[in-house]
């Protein structure tokens, strides 16, 4: 009977794992850290804030309810007892008893809702706001190499399974389930130690099989979980890409790519459904069976010799404690079971992912408390630098996946092998086989890449090669060259999202691995490519600029002025509001042209002493560039601010002090826009295949 019960499963595994293997993943999920109890334990601990006067209620309450548990049952039988023998002096005095017992009861737990509540709410704070700091001492590479959505999540059920854990009802209730449990168990005894012999047989066996059917529902929930994230992730993606999605018109195959998904999991519901039918109904019956072992043990042993109502009291006592019982036998099985990971493994898995979210250490230490006042002047070094990206997690992940599927093929090869000389047998073989299978992906694989460690599949060429320059205080520099040729890359450098491989990056003489960063991130005003704003009016992502709310309305119109914001943001017609209009979602109600320059005025309401502008003039076109370039040189005369421009049209950095000309990360060309003409070489070819490509253009005008 185990053996078909077996087969079924394994049939079942096997069907589910080769429908899944066209699934092809496009997301690699990192894999689970699972902790044992005690981790968890010791790891929740340290959110919880202690208040003495609610653990002392809280104790009464439960020490109380324990003993209301306790001595009810007892109480009850000296009601019937009294009846009997028409003692209805001490029937009075036990049923007054009883009902005062109760009513305390009653307001005792009423209280301890509310203390429950506070703490629960009080604890979920705490620990929202110590994972919130930790993700922000995370540095740049961290956010490279995880989903924002997984780090979302864990930030949401996280801090709802932490608190749940950690308040005190949770704790002090499963005392209180085991005094309840013991005491049943008593009462059971009191009545006959051969009932409860009975009684805990017959709970253990049933439990056992419940316990078989439970761990397979929990393996495909696990197994669905997984999907869920990947699902989750495609969603995720799809609604950041809509604009591309409706450009392209490729919403049918969008929905095609979800719809399969969806079956591939409906699938899967529908398996655990029925498990879970045959598990409730294994349940009930198993409920039954010992309900009707037992009435039949109280007659044979007990009600030959007690009286018929005591005999009915006991028994619904004892229905009474089957329920504990099954507790029990359900908890010391899993404990005993060589499955400990299943032991309240969900609760694990998410106190798991936030221990991962704690354990990692920043690379580059963020320091989020800073003085504003202490800002570097703007004088910077290259000394001989040299620099290569990380290998991301997802890359090595990938990678690990691709040599999992490998392993994989040669055994599922094997399998096959072995199943066509075993056909008598192929039932249980193909039993072990698919266990087998499933458990050398889970072991420690040898020949797994790991991360830090050198491997030729993951050696990046170094896109910085022994980089030397030198910024002056107020100088106004320009980084050009082709596409790759690592101009970004210098400005990453410079902002310290990453260290550097050899070298160093020197701001007033001070190596910027030796100083704060945030002294470092506050000395310099950044604008990208493709800025983005928070969904807010266009005041407040100005401002946004400046940490201490320490401006004024001139500073404001001082800054929408350079950088050109008041040209648009006046015109009442397209803007009512003015400043208070509300951008959207990622600004998605202004124009490209717009958007820069509110990041323009935001950076520069940073006061800071080194401006970086990366292609930042870019989306704008002739008209706004040319003013708000206007504005920069304006900005570059004044010489209180180092000023850095990577850009692609020459045109706007001829007025710069000093232009260095990149190529695979090395500085081939440097001086102002006169003097590298004058040399002949690289910067007088890029431009002039600029003007032939403008000409181009003009004459197919
Ligand atoms: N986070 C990253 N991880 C790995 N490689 C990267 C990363 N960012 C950039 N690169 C690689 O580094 C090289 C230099 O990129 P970089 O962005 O510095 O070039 P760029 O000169 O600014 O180019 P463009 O003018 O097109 O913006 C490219 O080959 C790019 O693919």
């Amino acid at each position: 009977m185990l053996d078909k019960i077996k087969s079924f499963f394994s049939q079942n595994k096997k069907n589910y794992e080769r429908k899944n293997e066209n699934n092809n993943q496009t997301h690699v999920k990192e894999e689970e850290y699972v902790p044992s109890v005690f981790e968890t334990l010791k790891f929740n601990i340290q959110f919880l804030k202690i208040d003495y006067l609610n653990i002392v209620f809280r104790n009464i309450y439960y020490m109380y309810d324990s003993y209301v548990r306790v001595i009810s049952p007892f109480i009850l039988l000296e009601v019937k007892n009294a009846i009997i023998e028409s003692d209805f002096q001490n029937m009075k005095y036990q049923i007054v008893k009883f009902m005062i017992l109760q009513f305390i009861s009653q307001i005792l737990s009423f209280l301890d809702t509310k203390v429950n509540y506070n703490q629960y709410q009080e604890t979920e704070q705490q620990v929202q706001k110590s994972i919130l700091e930790n993700i922000f001492s995370k540095d740049v590479q961290f956010f490279e190499d995880h989903k924002i959505t997984q780090l979302a999540d864990t930030l949401k059920q996280g801090c709802s399974y932490i608190a749940n854990e950690l308040s005190y009802g949770q704790i002090f209730q499963k005392f209180n389930l085991a005094i309840t449990m013991i005491s049943r168990m008593y009462f059971i005894y009191y009545l006959s130690p051969y009932l409860l012999i009975n009684f805990l047989v017959t709970c253990f066996f049933s439990q056992a099989i419940i316990f078989l059917l439970i761990l397979k529902i929990e393996k495909l929930q696990e197994k669905q979980s997984k999907k869920n994230d990947v699902f989750d992730f495609i969603i995720d993606d799809i609604l950041n890409n809509i604009a591309v999605i409706k450009t392209f018109g490729t919403e049918l195959k969008e929905s095609n790519r979800i719809k399969n998904m969806i079956l591939k999991s409906e699938e899967e519901s529908r398996q655990i459904n029925d498990l879970q039918q045959v598990s409730h109904l294994m349940r009930y019956a198993s409920s039954e069976i010992v309900n009707v072992c037992l009435i039949l043990q109280i007659f044979f042993q007990i009600g030959l010799s007690a009286p018929i109502n005591q005999v009915a009291q006991s028994i619904t006592d004892i229905f009474q404690a089957n329920h504990y019982g099954f507790k029990l036998a359900n908890e010391i099985i899993r404990l005993i079971s060589n499955k400990p990971e299943n032991y309240y493994l969900d609760g694990k898995k998410q106190a798991g992912k936030i221990m991962q979210l704690f354990k990692q250490q920043s690379g580059i230490p963020q320091d989020i408390y800073y003085d504003e006042k202490d800002k570097f002047s703007g004088e910077i070094i290259f000394d001989n630098v040299t620099f290569k990206y990380p290998v991301s997690k997802d890359s090595l992940a990938k990678a690990n996946q691709k040599l999992q599927q490998e392993d994989k093929f040669i055994e599922k090869k094997e399998q096959d092998q072995l199943l066509s000389k075993e056909q008598d047998d192929s039932q249980n073989s193909s039993d072990q086989d698919s266990d087998l299978s499933d458990q050398n992906l889970q072991k420690e694989n040898p020949k797994l890449l790991e991360l830090n460690k050198s491997n030729s599949a993951f050696e990046r060429e170094y896109i910085i090669n022994n980089l030397s320059f030198k910024i002056k205080q107020g100088q106004y520099v320009a980084f050009v060259g082709k596409s790759g040729c690592g101009k970004s890359t210098i400005i990453k450098l410079l902002q310290r999202n990453y260290d550097v491989n050899s070298g160093s990056i020197l701001l007033d003489n001070q190596n910027i691995r030796d100083c704060s960063i945030g002294k470092l991130r506050r000395s310099i005003g950044f604008v990208s490519q493709e800025p983005s704003l928070f969904d807010n009016d266009i005041e407040y992502n100005i401002t946004y600029g400046s940490i201490d709310s320490d401006y004024t309305e001139e500073d404001i119109q001082k800054v929408c002025e350079m950088s050109g914001i008041s040209e648009f943001v006046n015109d009442k017609n397209r803007f009512p509001k003015g400043l208070k209009t509300l951008v959207g979602s990622k600004g998605m109600k202004l124009s490209g042209g717009q958007k820069q320059r509110i990041a323009i005025a935001r950076a520069l309401m940073k006061k800071p002493k080194i401006l970086i502008l990366d292609e930042a003039t870019s989306s704008l076109d002739a008209e706004s560039e040319n003013q708000v370039q206007q504005q920069i040189d304006k900005l570059a005369q004044k010489g209180d601010l180092t000023l850095i421009v990577v850009a692609h049209r020459l045109s706007t950095i001829v007025k710069s002090d000093k232009i260095f000309l990149l190529k695979h990360g090395e500085i081939k060309e440097e001086g102002t826009h006169q003097e590298l003409l004058s040399k002949n070489g690289l910067y007088k070819k890029l431009v002039h295949h600029q003007i032939h490509f403008q000409e181009k253009l003009k004459l197919q005008i």
